[in-house]
């Protein structure tokens, strides 16, 4: 049985520009695979390349090197074939602004030479919450809106693979809950997904594996179990209190101790340290005091996807 998707030495290079900016390579070898019935999390840093391969799995950029395959289909070879094995959702929304929310999706069904598509239609507006929206213009609906629409327009044919590249940017927490909810649906009912997103916690909630770029390079792939698992460490963070903490970062990098500033994460007056101990926690909070710094609200919690994704992305 194939893979839903594969990816097999996928490189993309840029060749230079004649107005001086250097050849760039936006993908290097990057080789993994999506199992049929699965999530897989694409994770990594604006421009790591992860658009850039969902471009080429959709035929709508060529790999200079490599495969990219849906169920066995290669997707620069047949382009047609795996698209209709696959729904994407890009990032951007391009709508024709003639037609109503369902003239667009009867007109996507069109594409895929299915005629008789209103049942679905019906279906996925429902399920999406457009269904009082099905005649607006899609340029009057909202950015979530709007989202919601990309995912119908993307789902018309029931594809079996399903790719959505930052399907809750800039969405309001109501509509992203939704989205996930239906996004974990489609799973259950046998769709393959392979998403992207900067919501590590959504990714960590939804997705029994995660694959991480960076840099065009893949840097992880393995189960999200595993990944957290892998990461002993435990995060204390506390709350610089009293003087310092008022001059802001500025003023806690400056007083926080020298030992602990190379892995400290200091977000305003909110400082973040890896312990694998007891002991450490106590260390660190013992030289905090020393350093004259008062920490309140002192936490210690198990690490996250965040801790990972941050300790994969300082590693390279
Ligand atoms: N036509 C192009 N010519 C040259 N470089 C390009 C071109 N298109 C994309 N790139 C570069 O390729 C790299 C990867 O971009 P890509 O959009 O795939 O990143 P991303 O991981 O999706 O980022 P984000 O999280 O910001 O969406 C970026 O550095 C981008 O500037």
């Amino acid at each position: 049985m194939p893979a839903a998707l594969s990816f097999q030495s996928v490189s993309k290079r840029y060749a230079p520009l004649r107005g001086g900016a250097p050849a760039f390579v936006a993908l290097d070898e990057v080789s993994f695979d999506v199992a049929e019935g699965g999530i897989l999390g694409l994770l990594g840093p604006n421009g790591a390349g992860k658009t850039t391969l969902i471009s080429i799995l959709a035929g709508l950029a060529r790999a200079s090197s490599g495969r990219a395959l849906v169920l066995g289909v290669d997707a620069q070879r047949e382009p047609l074939r795996a698209r209709r094995l696959l729904g994407v959702v890009p990032q951007e929304l391009a709508s024709d602004p003639f037609f109503s929310v369902r003239e667009a999706l009867r007109l996507q069904s069109g594409y895929f030479g299915i005629r008789r598509n209103e049942a679905w239609i019906d279906e996925l507006l429902a399920h999406l919450g457009l269904a009082d929206k099905a005649d607006a213009q899609p340029r009057h609906l909202s950015g979530g809106m709007k989202r919601r629409l990309m995912v119908a327009q993307a789902l018309v044919h029931r594809p079996p693979v399903i790719v959505l590249d930052e399907p809750t940017a800039g969405v309001d927490v109501d509509l992203r809950q939704s989205l996930w909810q239906f996004i974990a649906r489609l799973n259950r009912e046998g769709h393959t997904i392979m998403l992207t997103t900067h919501y590590l916690e959504e990714a960590q909630a939804l997705a029994g594996r995660i694959a991480m770029l960076r840099k065009g390079r893949l840097v992880a792939l393995d189960d999200t179990a595993a990944l957290l698992a892998s990461t002993r460490a435990s995060q204390l963070s506390f709350t610089v209190a009293g003087a310092a903490g008022d001059a802001g970062q500025a003023g806690v990098l400056e007083r926080l101790p020298a030992a602990l500033l190379p892995q400290a994460r200091v977000t305003g007056r909110v400082v973040q340290l890896n312990v694998q101990s007891a002991d450490d926690v106590e260390q660190a909070l013992a030289a905090v005091r020393q350093a004259g710094l008062l920490a309140e609200n002192v936490e210690v919690r198990h690490a996250d996807l965040e801790d990972v994704f941050l300790n994969v992305m300082a590693a390279r």
